[in-house]
């Protein structure tokens, strides 16, 4: 990662996928119409893993749709892989689409054809002849690691081994982009991870760019290294998740991915905690957490005395983070000159009580 917050990839050209002031529009057929994506813009870069985050109905799956050419946008310009997408021919939109891989909900598989007839059915649309097929379909199932399984047909599967086949199909034409559609939704926590870690792989080993829609704070805190959250159509909230997922704001405002955080102190917990102490409450980032350690170090010298309240720690793609919360006693102005030592080592929000934390 470069320090002006790029990625690496980006110094090595344009963005691989650039939206510009997109909007889809659909009517409902009575006269009024539904914005699904409303003017937005952002570029996802050459070997990044772009996550974009929402409720239900804020218009992800339409924007993974805009991506691949599935849908035309009302107005505003998309460029994928150097094409201007938003203008192109259904002719010249499928060899771009031939570049994209997709990855689905529901795994879409052909039940009928066993697992190396789905991961060879793309090599076969694209005119692979037969020894490079199999050639391809041993490789790729040696590399989501069911190669004893090529034989097996999808209903003898668990959820977690039909997405790695789906994964497999994706990947079998060594396309630049991934657009992975709710991967993991269908799928229990255990195989989510089995599933994350294999997409990560596919970024990390193949060096492909993912784009990832979900609904789950899991998907974007293992694999993503930049969040867009929608909300009705628009992106409210964009950046790297290391920085949203570690910085707490300091005006006091929880984003939307910040609230997922479980480290935080919920209004219930902040009730439990104010049975026993009526210090002042302050939640610190562990970003560095040797910083932090040497202020806590020189509490007493300040007129101090903390109790660590709440926390925990958590593990992005890119770096671990965790959130303390701490009851700070003492004379007033003595801890208010702690806390102006803390913020000079580490972000710190105060904990209000009462404060609706949303979940
Ligand atoms: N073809 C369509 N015709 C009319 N309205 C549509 C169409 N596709 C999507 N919409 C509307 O656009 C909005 C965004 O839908 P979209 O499916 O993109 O959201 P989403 O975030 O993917 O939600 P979900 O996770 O439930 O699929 C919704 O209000 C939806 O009803």
């Amino acid at each position: 990662m470069s320090t002006d917050g790029t990625t690496d990839a980006r110094a090595g050209g344009d963005p691989l996928i650039e939206f510009r002031h997109v909007t889809r529009r659909f009517s409902s057929g009575r006269g009024s119409a539904v914005t699904a994506v409303d003017d937005v813009s952002f570029t996802v870069d050459k070997g990044e893993v772009y996550g974009v985050i929402g409720f239900s109905g804020a218009g992800k799956s339409t924007l993974i749709r805009l991506i691949n050419g599935l849908e035309r946008p009302t107005s505003g310009i998309i460029t994928v892989l150097g094409h201007e997408v938003s203008g192109l021919s259904e002719s010249k939109l499928r060899h771009v689409r031939s570049r994209i891989g997709m990855v689905f909900q529901q795994f879409n598989l052909f039940q009928s054809r066993n697992v190396a007839g789905n991961v060879a059915y793309p090599l076969r649309v694209a005119g692979w002849g037969k020894a490079d097929r199999e050639r391809r379909v041993h490789e790729l199932l040696e590399f989501v690691g069911l190669a004893d399984k090529a034989k097996a047909f999808p209903e003898q599967l668990s959820g977690g081994q039909k997405q790695r086949v789906g994964i497999a199909r994706a990947l079998a034409v060594k396309p630049d982009v991934l657009l992975a559609d709710e991967s993991t939704s269908a799928l229990d926590p255990s195989t989510t991870g089995e599933v994350l870690r294999l997409l990560r792989r596919a970024n990390e080993e193949l060096g492909i760019t993912i784009v990832a829609i979900t609904h789950e704070m899991e998907v974007i805190r293992s694999i993503a290294d930049r969040v867009a959250v929608m909300d009705k159509g628009k992106i409210i909230e964009e950046g790297r998740v290391y920085d949203i997922f570690s910085n707490p704001r300091d005006d006091g405002e929880v984003t939307f991915v910040g609230s997922a955080l479980k480290d935080r102190p919920t209004p219930e917990d902040i009730g439990r905690i104010r049975q026993h102490t009526t210090g002042r409450l302050v939640t610190v980032s562990l970003k560095d957490s040797s910083a932090v350690g040497s202020v806590l170090g020189r509490a007493a010298e300040h007129g101090v005395a903390f109790e660590i309240v709440h926390g925990g720690m958590n593990t992005t793609k890119n770096a671990s983070f965790g959130l303390l919360t701490l009851a700070l006693e003492g004379e007033h102005h003595a801890v208010q000159r702690f806390v102006e030592t803390m913020k000079a080592a580490t972000p710190v929000q105060e904990v209000r009580d009462g404060e609706e934390v949303p979940r």
